[in-house]
C-alpha cells in the first residue's frame, strides 16, 4: 500500500509570498519521515502540498512536481479529492466530527466513498481502530459521541478515521503537540508500528521525537524574515543528530538557534 515520494522543484506561494522555494526530495515508503526546522521555514506549507490541501488557502498556488510512484498528483487531469483519499493528513488538534459517534467518525469516510454494507464498515471500523491501538478503549462505547474521549484518545480516532479509506500515505502535522506525555508515547508506538504499512511524514518541534520515531530526517531553514523556506539536508536520522553535513542543521539540533 505505501507509496514513494518524489519532489522535484516545489515552490509554494501565498498570493504574493513565496513560502518555499525550490524543494525536491525522495520521501521512501514503509518509513518514516520527519520535518524540523524553525517556526516559518515551511515544514506545514511542504507538508500540504504533498497531498494538494495547499491549494485549499485562497490565493495560494504550487509550482513543481510531486509523483506518487508513477502518478503526478498535480497534473491537470488528477482530482484533488481523489489525492486527498490517497494522501491521509492528521492535524495538531485532533478534530474528531464533536456530535458524531465513535463509530460514525471511522466509517463517515468509507460512506462518502460508497461503502454502505453494515457488516463491511463494522469490520472496517473494527480493523482501523485496532489498526490505532484504540479498539479495546472504546469497543463497549461506540455509539457515544468521539468528543467524548480524552485528547489522545481523540488523536487516534483521527488517525483510525484517517488510515480507515486506506491511503497509501499519511501526513501528521504535529500530532502529538496538543497531547500529554503519556499520550504521546501511545501516538509515537502507533506510528512506528503504521510505518510497516504507510508512507509516513510527520512535522515536529520536537526534536527528541524527531530522533525516537523517523527514519529519516528534513531540516528546513529560512535565511530571514520574508524570504522563502529551502531544504537544508535530508538524510539518514541517525546522520543528521551525530553528523550532519551543514553547518546550519549543526546549529538548529545543538540548539544554537531556532
Ligand atoms: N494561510 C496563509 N496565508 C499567508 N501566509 C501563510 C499562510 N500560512 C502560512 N503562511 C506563511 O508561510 C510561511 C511558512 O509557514 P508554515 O506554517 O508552513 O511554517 P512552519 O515551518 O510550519 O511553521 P511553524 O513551525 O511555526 O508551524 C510563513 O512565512 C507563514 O507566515
Amino acid at each position: 500500500m505505501a507509496k514513494r515520494i518524489d519532489v522535484s522543484g516545489l515552490h509554494a506561494y501565498y498570493g504574493p509570498v513565496h513560502a518555499i522555494e525550490d524543494i525536491s526530495m525522495t520521501i521512501e515508503p514503509r518509513s518514516v519521515t520527519a520535518f524540523i526546522g524553525p517556526s516559518g521555514c515551511g515544514k506545514s506549507t511542504f507538508l500540504r502540498t504533498l497531498n494538494r490541501m495547499h491549494e485549499v488557502v485562497p490565493g495560494a498556488r504550487v509550482e513543481g512536481k510531486v509523483m506518487l510512484d508513477d502518478q503526478d498528483l498535480y497534473d491537470p487531469s488528477v482530482d484533488p479529492v481523489a489525492v486527498r483519499r490517497l494522501v491521509g493528513m492528521v492535524f495538531q488538534r485532533p478534530n474528531p466530527f464533536p456530535t458524531m459517534s465513535i463509530y460514525d467518525n471511522v466509517a463517515a469516510g468509507l460512506k462518502l466513498n460508497g461503502v454502505r454494507r453494515k457488516s463491511q464498515l463494522d469490520d472496517i471500523v473494527e480493523e482501523s481502530l485496532r489498526g490505532a491501538n484504540l479498539w479495546n478503549e472504546v469497543k463497549d462505547r461506540l455509539g457515544k459521541p468521539g468528543a467524548g474521549l480524552s485528547g489522545g484518545q481523540q488523536q487516534r480516532l483521527c488517525i483510525a478515521r484517517a488510515i480507515a479509506v486506506q491511503p497509501q500515505v499519511l501526513l501528521m502535522d504535529e500530532p502529538c503537540s496538543a497531547l500529554d506525555p503519556i499520550s504521546t508515547l501511545a501516538i509515537e508506538d502507533l506510528i512506528a508500528k503504521l510505518k510497516t504499512q504507510y508512507t509516513i511524514v510527520i512535522v515536529t518541534h520536537n526534536m527528541q521525537q524527531a530522533a525516537r520515531v523517523s527514519d529519516r530526517t528534513a531540516f528546513f531553514n529560512i535565511a530571514g524574515t520574508g524570504k522563502p523556506g529551502r531544504l537544508i539536508e535530508l538524510d539518514e536520522t541517525s546522520k543528521i543528530f551525530t553528523n550532519p553535513d551543514q553547518k546550519a542543521t549543526e546549529d538548529y539540533i545543538t540548539g544554537r538557534f531556532g
